[in-house]
């Protein structure tokens, strides 16, 4: 190496002394970074690789929470990127357009078009979210029950009979997994799936190429991830060519009213326009990963949590058996929404295993801010972790129990803890979807314990793992299940 550089007519002392240069200008670079002052260990001065790092081990989560049991509720992840714990600052950072979200977020722009939740620009943002979130109403919520109980939940049922029949152990987690995606598939992609049925189709591959290029992109580098990491943009890709039913849609006659359709038939008030085939194609992608794995990961942790905590089991069943008494009763939404422990539980199960994650990063305004009585210059990254957030004992008193009490207290006392509760985000780039989140949940945790009575297979490791949400370190949720008699 050094020969090379020689043949070069370049000395090894003025090598020496450019490299030296180049490190002293790294550590003044770190020592006088714009976030040198605020909280953190000192190598994230220099450089965001522990992160990262975190990032890759699916560790991030807690890495974070144990800074902020450290340094406090503002830390320095990297010498551009801090992340917060704290209500006040949050709410800053989350209540209003002027925090735009950061880089990161390109990587979910699909078929060559932003979608509601990839687009940076908060023109663009409102926009395509006045088109979008129609879909979401509470009467669009109406007309898609059906198509969750028939398509979704009853499915699931049948299929854990079948498969878990004489106590054979099941994996709920994947049973999750492609109830919700058959959902979604059904209302925003043309048709089910029918995962349930045949287990395997491109689909899964699909989505699992886009998800892994999205972590590949965070970790290494936008431009580059795709480029290195081969068979997931070729995955990517295949999806986005499989998206051919818009144009067949198009020209039905009597089309179904779902999200699909709603997508096609939204309108820009302002200008006329509607949606080009490409930004459908890239919306339908994000519903089908925003929409499955998040609601499919809260019902299975919420069965295993309950079952390693069998006090709250009880009390559940008891509350479900009451409002729901007979076998063969139709569970419908309406008849459950209100069930003050069922929302205790599955708001506590979205505080300590929630479905995102990874960090949302949104960018400091070009005028700066100050949280928690630091001044953050303009340009910084501020990574909000909300599992993190929600894991912080300062937020939270015994941070890591199961303890869906705490969301049966006094009202005030309630309203405080909510201000920390963020598995949706909060403010203008809050989850569009989360009603029907909320629904899909709701019946589909009632009907599966109304059903059936489940315990845990012995052994398996269910360790919260940090990969686009928390997932048991297994990647499985492995039960055993009886029928309910009465
Ligand atoms: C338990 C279930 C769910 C959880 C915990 C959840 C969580 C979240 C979070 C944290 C965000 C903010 C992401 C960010 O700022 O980068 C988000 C955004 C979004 N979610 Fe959900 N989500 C859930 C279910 C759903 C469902 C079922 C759908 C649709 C079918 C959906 C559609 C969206 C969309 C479109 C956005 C982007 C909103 C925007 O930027 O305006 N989500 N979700």
């Amino acid at each position: 190496m050094w020969s090379l550089f020689e043949s070069y007519g370049i000395s090894t002392e003025a090598l020496l002394a450019v490299a030296g240069v180049f490190a002293a200008y790294q550590v003044v670079k770190g020592l006088t970074g714009p976030l040198a002052h605020v909280p953190g260990p000192w190598h994230t001065k220099f450089t965001r690789l522990a992160h990262l790092i975190g990032v890759a081990r699916a560790s991030v989560w807690w890495d974070v929470v144990e800074l902020h049991r450290i340094y406090g509720p503002i830390v320095r992840l990297g010498p551009n990127s801090l992340s917060v714990t704290d209500p006040k600052s949050l709410d800053i950072v989350l209540s209003t357009h002027d925090f735009r979200k950061g880089e990161l977020y390109q990587s979910f722009r699909f078929a060559g078009e932003h979608n509601v939740a990839s687009t940076r620009d908060p023109e663009l943002h409102k926009t395509l979210k006045k088109m979008v979130a129609p879909v979401f109403s509470t009467v669009s919520m109406q007309n898609l029950e059906p198509l969750i109980l028939e398509l979704g939940v009853q499915r699931a049922v049948n299929y854990l009979e079948k498969n878990g029949a004489n106590g054979a152990p099941v994996d709920l987690l994947k049973t999750m997994m492609h109830m919700t995606l058959d959902v979604i598939g059904a209302i925003a992609f043309g048709g089910p799936f029918n995962l349930l049925d045949v287990e395997s189709v491109p689909v899964t591959e699909w989505l699992h190429g886009i998800t892994m290029l999205g972590i590949c992109r965070l970790v290494f580098d936008a431009t580059l991830a795709p480029l290195i990491f081969r068979k997931f943009h070729r995955e990517e890709r295949e999806f986005v060519q499989a998206i051919d039913m818009i144009e067949k849609r198009r020209k039905m006659l009597n089309p179904p009213k779902d999200i699909l359709q709603a997508l096609i038939e939204a309108v820009d008030e302002d200008t006329g326009t509607s949606l080009s085939t490409e930004a459908i194609a890239s919306h339908i992608i994000v519903l089908l990963v925003a929409g499955s794995d998040t609601t499919a990961l809260t019902v299975t942790w919420t069965i295993v949590l309950l079952l390693q905590n069998p006090h709250c089991m009880k009390r559940l069943v008891e509350e479900i058996d009451e409002a729901i008494p007979s076998l063969d009763e139709p569970i419908t939404h309406a008849k459950i929404q209100s069930l003050m422990y069922l929302n205790a539980v599955l708001t506590e199960t979205l505080r300590l295993r929630s479905p995102a994650a990874l960090e949302l990063p949104r960018v400091v305004p070009p005028k700066g801010v100050t949280l928690n009585n630091l001044f953050i210059p303009g340009g910084a990254e501020v990574n909000v972790m909300i599992t993190t957030i929600m894991q912080d004992e300062r937020n939270f008193e015994r941070p890591t129990e199961y303890d869906p009490e705490r969301w049966l207290g006094p009202s005030e006392q309630v309203n405080e803890l909510k201000r920390a509760w963020v598995p949706f985000s909060a403010g203008p780039r809050v989850c569009l979807g989360r009603a029907m989140a909320w629904v899909e949940m709701r019946v589909t945790l009632v009907t599966l314990l109304r059903k059936f009575e489940f315990a845990l297979v012995p052994g398996q490791d269910l360790t919260p793992k940090s990969r686009l949400g928390l997932e048991p370190a297994s990647g499985k949720a492995m039960v055993t299940l009886s029928k309910r008699t009465a």
